[in-house]
């Protein structure tokens, strides 16, 4: 058995080599960006109005002219007008350029217009009022998007205003989701007394699709033929293969023994953890494999642990944002393994994450799960946690 630090550590020494793919714009939400994007004109593009109202020359105002013949309507959308009479002003709309000769904007809440005549009604103007200056946040040619960085709202703003049709990102692995057991029944089916239904895959799909990732679905008998011959076509077809059960010391524990026949080569197997002690992680030069242990909590806690922030290093991203909570109340887990603990997450109005623990009754207790927001990992080398200390989470939201 391997500690969880070490058995993190071997996952992030065999990261699959993803390939760089080009995908529409509108499609490339959540995706690893993997070239820089430029600016390609000033941000602003020009001297941008920022209020409703009109523009005037600064030097008529601070001369004491309050009132100003308008010469016409500046409308967003339309090429620049020019100022060219003193003492006139020219309406003007928020988006547009501002007009040539002017340089300052007064809000039409300032101002009364009659008779072709605006008046301004305020007396504190500054030079340059209600103008965003062109370039004043970035310039053509400055990198707003680097490689690595995660596409999000703002990030696909910012790539559409400078026409980026297509970006090329880290093309996504292909994964199958493969439960094991033959208890296991399909979800439309009704289980007989000895029968349950299936929920690992789909747990690990909603899981896997938080990255983008559109996993298949599959479901193989305890039989050691038949999972040799599935599992052989299923790693021929994708980059990664996470199982669910069959694991552990049981007579139809076939798992790590096929994955052994078909030439995976294991990298541990049992972890000194709970839930999830019998993990199993495996790859070939260019397949991952990860047999995670069927109890549904075990399930969860190693996808969350370990499948996910494989996925996520792969693609280039951060394993994951480290978040850390105080535990509202002492816990004792006297085994001298690490313990992640589900808990319910409260914000306090003094600014603290308190983690409420929700121990359940054991990794099989997967109802237990549905009022939980994280794992609290508990560290191997003591038993006492007291209320108020800090530990590292794993959310499961
Ligand atoms: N003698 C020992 N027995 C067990 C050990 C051990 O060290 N020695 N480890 C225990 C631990 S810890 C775990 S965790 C489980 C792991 O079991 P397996 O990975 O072999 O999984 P199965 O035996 O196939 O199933 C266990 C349990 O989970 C249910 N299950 C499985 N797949 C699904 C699914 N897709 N959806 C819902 N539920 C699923 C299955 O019905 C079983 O109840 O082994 C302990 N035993
Ligand atoms: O890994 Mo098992 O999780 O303790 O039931
Ligand atoms: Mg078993």
């Amino acid at each position: 058995m391997i500690s969880v630090a070490d058995a993190f550590a071997i996952t992030q020494q065999h990261l699959l080599t993803l390939p760089v793919e080009t995908v529409p714009l509108p499609l490339a939400n959540g995706r690893v960006l993997r070239e820089a994007v430029r600016a390609d004109r000033d941000f602003p593009p020009f001297d941008r109005v920022a209020m409703d109202g009109i523009a005037i020359r600064f030097a008529d105002y601070s001369a004491g002219q309050r009132t100003f013949t308008v010469a016409g309507i500046q409308r967003a959308g339309q090429p620049q007008l020019t100022l060219t009479e003193a003492n006139c002003c020219l309406e003007i709309m928020t988006g547009a350029m501002l007009s040539l000769g002017a340089d300052t904007v007064v809000r039409y809440e300032d101002v009364t217009i009659a008779d072709g005549q605006a008046t301004i009604t305020i007396d504190d103007v500054q030079p340059g009022q209600h103008v965003h200056p062109q370039a004043t946040d970035r310039r053509a040619g400055d990198e707003l998007l680097s490689v690595g960085m995660r596409l999000g709202p703002p990030e696909l703003a910012v790539a559409a205003s400078v026409g980026q049709i297509t970006v090329r990102v880290t093309a996504l692995p292909r994964v199958a989701l493969i439960s094991t057991g033959d208890e296991l029944v399909d979800i439309a089916d009704t289980p007989l007394p000895y029968q349950i239904r299936r929920s690992n895959t789909y747990m690990l799909r909603a899981a896997l699709a938080s990255l983008g990732i559109d996993a298949s679905l599959h479901h193989i008998i305890d039989d050691e033929t038949i999972l040799a011959d599935q599992i052989a076509g299923l790693l021929a077809a994708n980059d990664v293969l996470i199982l669910s059960g069959g694991v552990s010391a049981g007579k139809a524990d076939f798992v790590p023994a096929v994955l052994a026949q078909l030439g995976v080569q294991k990298h541990f197997h049992k972890i000194e953890q709970r839930p999830g002690k019998p993990l199993w992680f495996g790859s070939t030069p260019t397949k991952t494999i990860f047999a995670l242990p069927g109890n549904p909590v075990s399930t969860v806690l190693c996808a969350y642990r370990y499948v996910l922030p494989y996925l996520r290093t792969s693609l280039g991203l951060p394993a994951q944002a480290t978040r850390y909570a105080q535990l509202a109340e002492r816990v004792v887990f006297k085994p001298s393994i690490t313990y992640f603990l589900p808990v319910r997450l409260t914000s306090e109005p003094d600014g603290r994450t308190l983690a409420h623990p929700l121990p359940g009754s054991g990794s099989a207790d997967f109802a237990n799960l549905l009022a939980a927001d994280a794992f609290m990992e508990l560290p191997a080398d003591r038993s006492e946690f007291g209320a108020g200390e800090a530990f590292q989470l794993w959310s499961t939201r």
